[in-house]
C-alpha cells in the first residue's frame, strides 16, 4: 500500500506567504509525504480541507471563530498554534513574564530579562518615582506587539528629556550593552537554530553624557536581511568573530519557553550582557518569525511538519512535547547532526543542480534524500 500523504493548510498574510512558502519548501515537504495547501481566506475554513494540520498567522475574532468551527468538524486536526497561546506575545510584559516560569541547570551561563517597567499614561511618565529604579539609557517599546508597523517603533532614550516624547502605553526597558550583536533563536517544535544579527551599538558612560534626548528606530536587526543569516552575511556585517552562545544552553531555554508558552513556532532575541560575559538576556519573543532567513529553513521546517503529522497519528496532537523520548529527554533533531551546505541540498532537490566540491551530502534517515548539512 502506498504511504499515506498528509495535508497542511496554511493561512498567512501575502508578505509572509511570499517569504515562507517557497518552492524549495514545498518540494522538500512533498518528498516526505506532506502537501502544503493554501487556505482560501475568502471561504469558510471548515468548508475546506480536510487538513491534518493548520499553520496560521492571522488574528481577529472572525479567524478565531473559523478555527473553532474547523476544530469542531475535524477534532483530530492540529492547530499551529492555539490563538490563546499566541495572544500572550502581543503584550511585551506578558511576553517576557514567561522567562521566570522555568529554570534550567547551567554551571556556567545564566539568563533573565532586562530591568523594565510599564507606563500606561503620560502622568506616570513624568513621575520620577515611577522610573527611579531604571538606569539610562532605556529603550521605550510600545506595550502592544501586534505586528503593526507602530508596534515595532522604538526609541533609545538617553535622559529624562528624551522621555517626554514617548507615547504611553510603553515598556521602558534598560538598554544593556551587548557588543552590537543580537542572537535570534528560531524554534520549530524541538528544532532550534541560533543565528547572529547586527544590533544597536554599545553606549558608553562618556557618550551617554553628550547624547541628546532620544533616538527613534524600527526593526534594526531586520535591516539588510532578506538574505539568509549565513557565513556570507556574518562576513559582510563583521559578525564572524562573535562567539555563539552554547547550543545546549539555547536549546534548554527554547524548550523551557516552548513548554511554558505551549507554542511551537516562535523565535526569541537574546543579548549577551557585556558586563557579565556569560549572562544572557531575552528581550523579545515573536510568533511565527521569518524562518526563511534561517539557513536550512526548508529542512528544519519539513522535519518539524513531519514530527507534527506523525505525532498526530499517535493521537498526541498539538502537544508541545510531542517529540520527547520515553525517558522525557528531547529528540534533538537537527541539533545532533553535523551540518553544512544546506542550500545545495534543496537546490538539487528542486532543480537537479549538481553538488559542488564542498557538497558533502548525508542521507536522510527517513527518505533517502540528501539531508541539510551546515557548517560545524
Ligand atoms: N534591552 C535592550 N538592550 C539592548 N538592545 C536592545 C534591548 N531591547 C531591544 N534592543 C535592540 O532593539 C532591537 C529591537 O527590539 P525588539 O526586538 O524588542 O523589537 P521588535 O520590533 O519586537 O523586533 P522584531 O523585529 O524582532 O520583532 C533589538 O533587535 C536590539 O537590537
Ligand atoms: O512577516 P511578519 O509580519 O510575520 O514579520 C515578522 C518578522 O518576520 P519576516 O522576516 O518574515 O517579516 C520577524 O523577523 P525575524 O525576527 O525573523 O527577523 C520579526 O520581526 C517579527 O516580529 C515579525 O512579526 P510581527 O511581530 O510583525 O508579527
Ligand atoms: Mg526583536
Ligand atoms: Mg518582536
Amino acid at each position: 500500500m502506498a504511504d499515506r500523504r498528509y495535508s497542511i493548510g496554511y493561512a498567512l498574510r501575502p508578505k509572509k506567504q511570499h517569504s515562507f512558502i517557497q518552492d524549495s519548501l514545498l518540494a522538500l515537504a512533498s518528498s516526505r509525504g506532506i502537501d502544503l495547501v493554501k487556505i482560501d481566506q475568502d471561504r469558510p475554513l471548515s468548508d475546506q480541507g480536510p487538513f491534518d494540520c493548520i499553520l496560521h498567522k492571522l488574528y481577529g475574532e472572525d479567524w478565531r471563530r473559523q478555527l473553532k468551527d474547523f476544530c469542531a468538524r475535524y477534532p483530530n486536526a492540529v492547530i499551529l498554534d492555539a490563538p490563546d497561546a499566541i495572544e500572550r506575545l502581543h503584550n511585551r510584559i506578558s511576553m517576557l513574564q514567561v522567562v521566570s516560569e522555568f529554570k534550567i541547570e547551567s554551571p556556567t551561563e545564566s539568563f533573565g530579562i532586562p530591568n523594565q517597567i510599564v507606563i500606561y499614561d503620560k502622568e506616570t511618565l513624568f513621575d520620577e518615582q515611577a522610573w527611579a529604579t531604571l538606569k539610562f539609557p532605556v529603550i521605550a517599546k510600545p506595550l502592544v506587539a501586534d505586528g503593526s508597523a507602530k508596534s515595532h517603533k522604538m526609541a533609545l532614550v538617553f535622559n529624562h528629556e528624551g522621555l517626554n516624547k514617548q507615547k504611553p502605553p510603553i515598556v521602558l526597558q534598560e538598554f544593556v550593552n551587548h557588543g552590537g550583536v543580537i542572537f535570534k533563536v528560531y524554534v520549530a517544535g524541538v528544532h532550534v537554530k541560533c543565528v547572529k544579527r547586527k544590533s544597536l551599538p554599545d553606549v558608553s558612560e562618556e557618550k551617554l553624557g553628550s547624547l541628546q534626548g532620544s533616538l527613534s528606530f524600527s526593526q534594526i536587526s531586520n535591516l539588510a536581511t532578506n538574505e539568509k543569516n549565513d557565513d556570507r552575511y556574518y562576513k559582510r556585517m563583521h559578525l564572524e568573530d562573535t562567539e555563539m552562545p552554547p547550543q545546549s544552553f539555547v536549546t534548554d531555554i527554547a524548550r523551557g519557553l516552548r513548554q511554558a508558552m505551549k507554542l511551537n513556532l516562535f523565535n526569541f532575541d537574546v543579548i549577551r550582557d557585556s558586563r557579565v560575559g556569560n549572562r544572557y538576556l531575552i528581550i523579545d519573543i515573536n510568533y511565527f518569525p521569518g524562518y526563511a532567513k534561517m539557513p536550512c529553513y526548508e529542512t528544519v521546517l519539513t522535519d518539524f511538519f513531519f514530527d507534527i503529522v506523525h505525532s498526530s497519528d499517535k493521537e498526541e496532537k498539538g502537544r508541545p512535547n510531542f517529540s520527547e523520548n520515553e525517558d522525557g529527554s528531547e529528540k534533538r533533531g537537527l541539533n545532533v547532526r553535523p551540518v553544512h551546505s544546506c542550500d545545495q541540498e534543496v537546490r538539487k532537490l528542486v532543480s537537479n543542480i549538481p553538488d559542488g566540491e564542498d557538497g558533502a551530502l548525508a542521507l536522510s534517515p527517513h527518505s533517502g534524500l540528501p539531508q541539510c548539512i551546515e557548517n560545524p
